[in-house]
């Protein structure tokens, strides 16, 4: 009986084995024979030859192998040889072990990452189709809680790569790196420079796995074509001093680019990137503050960009801040009333600072005084305290928000008041937290907020991952009591009273509003995200919750309605696009179609335009 009955292969499937085996013996033979390295012909490049187990040598490919096989940008830029790849392997493979032994809260949330990657590298559809139907239970695995522990372990959890990586090293050759993505078409990148991820600080190159995350929110939220979306790592150093050092970081050791240097690596970047893919839309993520506001002043009017930290972060606030108001019984208009403190002044701190100054002034007729009053209703408190004109030194972004030194005298505060101090001299509204500081809202500041004069308190915990956020529901609810609105950014249980009440805690978090952004960008056709279209989008996330919801104390919708909530932000965001004039059509659908549009067509539109995790029939064709 020969091989292929005995195996029950057929004859091409034999002949392929066949041809491996022979591939793999003249490999075999080209490195065991004594002319040592003579070269093994292969007919493959880019990321075929990365899923060729035969020929894979993952981050041992060289320099010149990298460029001679079309695999720059493919891959991590620090190149490794072979030990030095076992020994990434073994370390993972005992952390593991320790993991297991002295491991985090959830112990198997790693070993839940790992499954769920090695499903998306085998079968893309399968893996989404996971994903969409028990969204609740792994959106904390593939994203926010879990994804700042797999950016932490990334040297010994890479395997296949994902995504581009473009380095410090690269400059000049970004333009024909770009061509070595193998998708003819990229509706979506998100990019990170892995200088901010989450609230954990410089992860360099590991900060890949954030936008790989937001990416996988993009496909199970927004139904973006996951064939069309590109995570990128931009790798201009880092100044982690723990990763330049370690033997296993997979990016540049060095200290990262400033200034000029680091803005033309950017800028190559994007250029290069549009040039290939002229629709795409880029997502800016976890950059740290300094870059944050400067890039996105810089590209955001020639290109269709925004800063998910700063524009996406603002309109889940301000949805959030709207539900509290409601939540109290009050209309939505009240919201210029409130007295807000703010723990922490960056990217995202400010982002909010910002967007809700300015929904309050236009609450309130966007007269001069209108603006002066909404700005009087904030409080800002950064790493050295209570922000007032008296402070040295001052960011240009916090110093719209830093208040009058007389004024706070008046209120018995003075420059670099510590946050205690601060809530128990305004009893504030709201306590808002975007400081990635762990339990900054302690039991002392948690009980200075029981003399806020609102009659539903509200506390927005909002940093990540769960050990930085400000407090837990847990401590916030037994400190304040039932009645309070608490919100988190990492996902947290509800709190259950035992009088059979239910403290909730809502999820603000970003992931509400980036991909019905970035859906309703790119079905518009709309050439830049512009702020009218953020605000719509903020809009139709405030106004989802409904009535009964948000008394209860329910200001976000639960993780499970995220694919719904993201149609509506999509058609939302048309809709304004629509008003602006900014629509310009997407494939077949012309401006004028999409203009033509009313409510329900809109929805149909999107609808019609997400994907689905649905396996299409197959049919061989030759070339
Ligand atoms: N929930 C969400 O959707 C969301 C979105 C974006 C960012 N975040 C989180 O927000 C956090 C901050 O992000 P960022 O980009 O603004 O970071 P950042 O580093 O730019 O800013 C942190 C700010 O916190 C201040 N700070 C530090 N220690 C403080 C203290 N003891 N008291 C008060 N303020 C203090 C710093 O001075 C700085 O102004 C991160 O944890 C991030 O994960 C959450
Ligand atoms: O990534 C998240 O979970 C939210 C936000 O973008 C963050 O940086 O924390
Ligand atoms: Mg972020």
């Amino acid at each position: 009986m020969g091989i292929a009955n005995k195996l029950r292969l057929s004859s091409s499937s034999l002949s392929r084995i066949l041809h491996r085996r022979i591939l793999y013996s003249s490999a075999v033979r080209s490195f065991t024979t004594s002319e040592g390295h003579r070269p093994t012909i292969v007919h493959k490049q880019g990321l075929d030859i990365l899923h060729d187990p035969w020929f894979n040598k993952g981050t041992a490919f060289t320099m010149t192998e990298r460029n001679r096989l079309d695999l720059r940008g493919l891959l991590p830029p620090n190149v490794m040889d072979s030990e030095q790849q076992i020994f990434r392997f073994m370390t993972d493979l005992k952390r593991l072990e320790e993991q297991a032994r002295d491991g985090p809260s959830d112990p198997n949330a790693l070993a839940k990452w790992r499954i769920l990657n090695r499903l998306h590298d085998r079968n893309e559809t399968m893996y989404y189709k996971v994903l969409i139907n028990n969204i609740e239970e792994y959106a904390p695995i593939v994203y926010t809680p879990t994804v700042g522990l797999v950016c932490q372990n990334y040297s010994g959890l890479f395997r296949r790569p994902r995504g581009m990586y473009f380095s410090a090293e690269d400059r000049g050759e970004m333009m024909s790196m770009v061509y070595n993505w193998p998708a003819e078409q990229v509706d979506m990148i998100v990019v990170t420079d892995g200088s901010r991820i989450l609230g954990l600080g410089d992860l360099g190159v590991h900060g890949i796995g954030i936008a790989v995350g937001k990416l996988d929110l993009y496909v199970a939220a927004a139904g973006i074509n996951p064939q069309r979306v590109l995570p990128v790592m931009i790798d201009v150093g880092t100044n982690n001093e723990k990763l330049r050092n370690d033997p296993m970081y997979l990016g540049l050791q060095q200290r990262r680019l400033e200034d000029d240097d680091y803005i033309d690596v950017i800028d190559e970047f994007m250029e290069a990137v549009y040039t290939r893919w002229p629709h795409v839309i880029v997502q800016f993520e976890d950059f740290q503050s300094k870059w944050a506001f400067k890039l996105l002043q810089r590209y955001r009017c020639t290109y269709r960009m925004f800063n998910d930290d700063v524009q996406g972060t603002a309109g889940v606030a301000i949805a959030g801040l709207l539900g509290a108001v409601r939540a109290q019984g009050r209309p939505m208009i009240d919201f210029p009333k409130m007295k807000i403190v703010v723990a922490g002044a960056g990217s995202a701190g400010i982002g909010v600072l910002n967007a809700a100054r300015k929904t309050m002034a236009r609450m309130l007729g966007n007269t001069e005084t209108a603006f002066d009053s909404a700005q009087s209703q904030f409080w800002v408190v950064d790493a050295q305290g209570l922000i007032t004109e008296g402070r040295e030194n001052i960011d240009p972004e916090a110093q719209p928000f830093a208040r009058k030194t007389k004024e706070m005298e008046r209120q018995g505060l003075k420059e670099g008041a510590t946050l205690v101090e601060v809530v128990r001299e305004v009893k504030p509204d709201v306590l808002l937290g975007l400081s990635a500081v762990g339990g900054l809202f302690s039991k002392e500041v948690l009980e200075a907020m029981k003399g806020s004069t609102s009659t539903r308190p509200a506390i927005f915990a909002m940093s990540n991952p769960t050990k930085n956020a400000e407090c837990t529901p847990q401590d916030a609810f037994s400190i304040l009591g039932e009645n309070m609105i608490f919100a988190s950014g990492s996902p947290f249980k509800n709190v259950e009273f035992g009088n059979g009440h239910v403290g909730h805690c809502n999820q603000g978090n970003n992931m509400y509003l980036f991909p019905g952004i970035g859906l309703g960008t790119l079905l518009s056709g709309a050439p830049i995200v512009s702020d009218g279209m953020l605000q719509a989008a903020s809009e139709c996330l405030a106004a989802y919750m409904s009535e009964e919801e948000v008394l209860e104390g329910i200001i976000y919708p639960p993780i499970s309605r995220i694919r719904d909530i993201t149609k509506r932000i999509a058609a939302a965001v048309i809709k304004e696009a629509i008003e602006e004039d900014l629509v310009e059509g997407y494939r077949e659908m012309d401006a004028r179609e999409i203009q033509k549009l009313d409510e329900e067509g809109l929805m149909e539109y999107v609808e019609n335009n997400m994907w689905n995790p649905e396996y299409p029939t197959l049919v061989y064709k030759d070339d």
